[in-house]
């Protein structure tokens, strides 16, 4: 057997493996890196959230991804380039979060890396007959696993398409296994670029368990943000709060074919973009509308939509209690703009069942990557709903 293949072997079979999560998403604004000790597999598993900071990414990063980023038009050497830029990148990135925590790589078991979509093509969205769903996610395993000297599982989300999937939402596979309880009906809610949503029912019965995607959460107020203010997101909705919301714009950008999808259904930046809300402004003559209400009507925007799937949630399936995660829990006004209209559901946040809102994200890839080492055991799937029964993750070693 190789050496490779036994230290597998080895980490499998160990009570408790050390692992970090590593989470770069739509908004481009760092890499949440959590550091989790997790135990056993499955609906087993306990996982502790040791250590979570979130490496902000600089102005070249941010540059050189937009440069491609949801972009049907790009540079393929850029693209090609930034493969084992972001792989290496992201590897140094840990190297130096273990530094500050004081754990040596060698503690290490594993890395779990989401890498960097550059971009998402559902099926619902290309709309080419022949082709089939697709997503891409750079930051090349290997490189990641040379550079901090750990290895990697990196990838996830190919598997989900080739067994039938859009690639996303996988959140579900951690929600179900981490937060699923017997004592009450459970809603998962992440607002991070895109939001999405998870539904665990009490029964636990995965036949019941669905995820979707439910529209924007903050992509479009941070592309605003940055056009017309020069910041990257809107800080406790300091701009959105001193506007007024405007009743056409809304409307306009309510208008869309994807709104009305089933569930699941996936979308980002690809589609909510400014060009999205361009089109919007000329179908409701809203184009000289004040930045703050453009704002506010954005902010309003993404708290409608949320609502409406959560609304569709209770339809399914009746009471229920919510738990928030993702940067767009700091936002006061989107978090009021969405109450107001759920005013029955019972609102907290992940950290009430120990897990920061910020680290979510990075701690489930974490658990996939638990799961493809030493899960396998507890079947979890429910291929009506888009979730079908898989190992995700591709392994990279260090040498
Ligand atoms: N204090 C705050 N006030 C308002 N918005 C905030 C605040 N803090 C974070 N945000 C929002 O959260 C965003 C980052 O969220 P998060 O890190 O969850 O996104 P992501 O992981 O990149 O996205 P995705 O889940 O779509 O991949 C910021 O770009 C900003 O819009
Ligand atoms: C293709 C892609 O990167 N999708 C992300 C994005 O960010 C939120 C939403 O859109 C979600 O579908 C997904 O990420 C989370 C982690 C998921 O797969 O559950």
């Amino acid at each position: 057997m190789h050496n490779h293949i036994q230290r597998l072997h080895q980490l499998a079979s160990k009570p408790d493996r050390l692992i970090v999560g590593l989470m770069s998403g739509t908004s481009l604004d760092g890499l949440d890196v959590a550091l989790c000790r997790i135990s056993n597999a499955g609906l087993s598993s306990k996982i502790e959230l040791l250590e979570f900071t979130t490496v902000d990414y600089d102005h070249t990063y941010r540059q050189r991804i937009k440069s491609v980023f949801s972009k049907r038009q790009v540079d393929l050497q850029q693209l090609c380039l930034l493969n084992p830029w972001i792989g290496t990148l992201h590897g140094n990135m840990v190297l130096r979060c273990l530094e500050q925590w004081g754990v040596r790589p060698e503690q290490v078991d594993l890395i779990a890396s989401h890498g960097q979509t550059v971009y998402h093509a559902p099926k619902s969205e290309h709309q080419l007959e022949n082709y089939p769903n697709a997503t891409l996610q750079i930051g090349d395993g290997d490189h990641l696993a040379c550079a901090a000297g750990i290895i990697t599982l990196s990838d996830f989300r190919q598997k989900h398409l080739a067994a039938g999937g859009e690639g996303a939402p996988l959140a579900v596979y951690g929600d179900y296994l981490i937060f699923a309880s017997p004592k009450q009906n459970r809603v998962m809610l992440n607002m991070g670029g895109i939001a999405n949503l998870t539904y665990l029912p009490s029964s636990m019965d995965a036949s019941a368990v669905f995820s979707t995607d439910v529209g924007p959460g903050n992509t479009l107020m941070d592309a605003y943000m940055q056009q017309h203010f020069n910041q990257n997101y809107d800080a406790n909705a300091a701009v959105a709060g001193s506007g007024e919301v405007s009743g056409p714009l809304l409307k306009a950008l309510q208008q869309n074919s994807f709104f009305a999808l089933p569930f699941p259904k996936t979308t980002g930046p690809e589609l909510f973009n400014l060009d999205y809300l361009a089109r919007a402004q000329a179908a409701s003559q809203t184009e000289n509308l004040d930045h703050q209400d453009v704002m506010a009507t954005l902010n309003q925007f993404s708290a409608n939509m949320i609502a409406l799937a959560l609304k569709r949630c209770a339809d399914k399936l009746g009471d229920y209690h919510l738990y928030a995660s993702g940067g767009g829990y700091h936002n006061p006004l989107l978090m009021e703009n969405i109450a107001k209209q759920v005013s029955a559901v019972p609102i907290h946040s992940t950290a009430e069942l120990e897990i920061d809102p910020d680290a979510k994200e990075a701690v489930l890839f974490a658990v996939l990557a638990n799961e493809c080492v030493a899960g396998g055991k507890d079947k979890f799937s429910n291929i009506n709903e888009g979730i079908p029964d898989i190992t995700m993750g591709k392994v990279s070693f260090y040498d």
